[in-house]
C-alpha cells in the first residue's frame, strides 16, 4: 500500500494551444489534510476534473493507492475510493435524507433490488445509515425531503453521500462557498471529524480555515505547484507571499 493516497506525477492538460496544467507534481499522504490555494483562473478546478476523472489529461500520471487512474471514467474512480464533492450536487433533493444515503450505501455494496437479498444485509445498510446520520448530525431530519434542507445541512448531506460511497479519499471543493461565519465554523467542526482517518484534498478560499484544518498546503501559480509545505513553511514562503499571498487584498483575493 503506498504511504499517499494521491500522487500526481508531471501533469498537464491544454485546452487548445493553452497551457493551463503545466507540469504539476502533487503528493497527498495518506490520513493529511491538504489544501491547494491559488489565485483566480490557476487551474484548481482544472486539477480536480483531472483527478475526479472529468477531463482527460494531456499527459503525465495520477495514481489512487499507486494505481493508475489518469483517464479513467469517473464511476471507476469512484469505486477506487476518490469521491469528489461540493460544486457538485449528487443529492436526490425528492427524497429524504435517509433515501439518499441508503441509495449510496446501497451502491457501494453493489447490491440489487431483489428478493433475494439476505435480510442480515439489509440489516447493516440501516445501521450504516443510522451511523451516517449521527456522524453528520443530521439525525433529526432522517424523514427531511432533502430539498427542504438548509444550505449547510445540504452541504453536509453532499459529504455524507460522498463517505457512505466508501471513498476513504476525498476532494472537497470550497466546502465553505456562501455560509456565515457562524455555519463556517460548525461545516468546520463536521468537515475535521468526517475527514478523520481520511485523506482530503481541499481547494477553499478562507485564509482562516485552510490554516486552521490543513496539515499541508499546495500553492498552485498559472497551472505550477510553486511551494508545498506546512501553512507556518507557506506563511514564511518568499516565493508565496510574492506571487499569491503578499498582493495586496491577498486575504479576500485568496
Ligand atoms: N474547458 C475549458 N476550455 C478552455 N479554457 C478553460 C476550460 N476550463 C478552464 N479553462 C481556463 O483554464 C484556466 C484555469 O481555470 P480554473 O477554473 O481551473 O481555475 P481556478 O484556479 O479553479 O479558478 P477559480 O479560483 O476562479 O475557480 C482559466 O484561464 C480558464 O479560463
Amino acid at each position: 500500500m503506498s504511504a499517499n493516497a494521491i500522487e500526481i506525477r508531471d501533469l498537464r492538460k491544454s485546452f487548445g494551444p493553452v497551457d493551463i496544467i503545466r507540469g504539476v507534481n502533487l503528493e497527498l499522504r495518506a490520513g493529511e489534510r491538504h489544501a491547494l490555494i491559488g489565485p483566480n483562473g490557476a487551474g484548481k478546478s482544472t486539477l480536480f476534473h483531472l483527478i475526479s476523472g472529468r477531463l482527460r489529461p494531456t499527459s503525465g500520471k495520477i495514481l489512487l493507492h499507486g494505481q493508475e487512474i489518469q483517464g479513467k471514467p469517473p464511476a471507476r474512480i469512484v469505486h477506487a475510493g476518490l469521491s469528489r464533492s461540493f460544486q457538485i450536487t449528487n443529492i436526490f433533493p425528492e427524497m429524504t435524507v435517509l433515501e439518499n444515503l441508503r441509495c449510496a450505501v446501497l451502491w457501494k455494496l453493489g447490491h440489487r433490488y431483489s428478493v433475494l437479498r439476505p435480510l442480515g444485509r439489509l440489516r447493516d445498510v440501516e445501521a450504516e445509515c443510522t451511523r451516517l446520520l449521527e456522524e453528520l448530525r443530521l439525525t433529526h431530519r432522517r424523514t427531511s425531503r432533502a430539498d427542504s434542507l438548509s444550505y449547510p445541512e445540504q452541504r453536509a448531506l453532499e459529504l455524507g453521500l460522498a463517505v457512505a460511497s466508501g471513498a476513504d479519499t476525498l476532494l472537497l471543493d470550497e466546502p465553505m462557498a456562501g455560509m456565515s461565519h457562524s455555519e463556517t465554523a460548525a461545516a468546520l467542526e463536521l468537515i475535521m471529524a468526517v475527514t478523520e482517518g481520511r485523506s482530503l484534498l481541499m481547494v477553499e478560499h478562507d485564509m482562516g480555515v485552510i490554516f486552521e484544518m490543513a496539515d499541508r498546503i499546495s500553492v498552485l501559480v498559472y497551472g505550477e505547484v510553486i511551494a508545498t509545505g506546512t501553512p507556518e513553511e507557506i506563511r514564511a514562503n518568499p516565493a508565496v507571499q510574492e506571487a499569491y499571498l503578499g498582493t495586496p487584498n491577498a486575504e479576500e483575493a485568496a
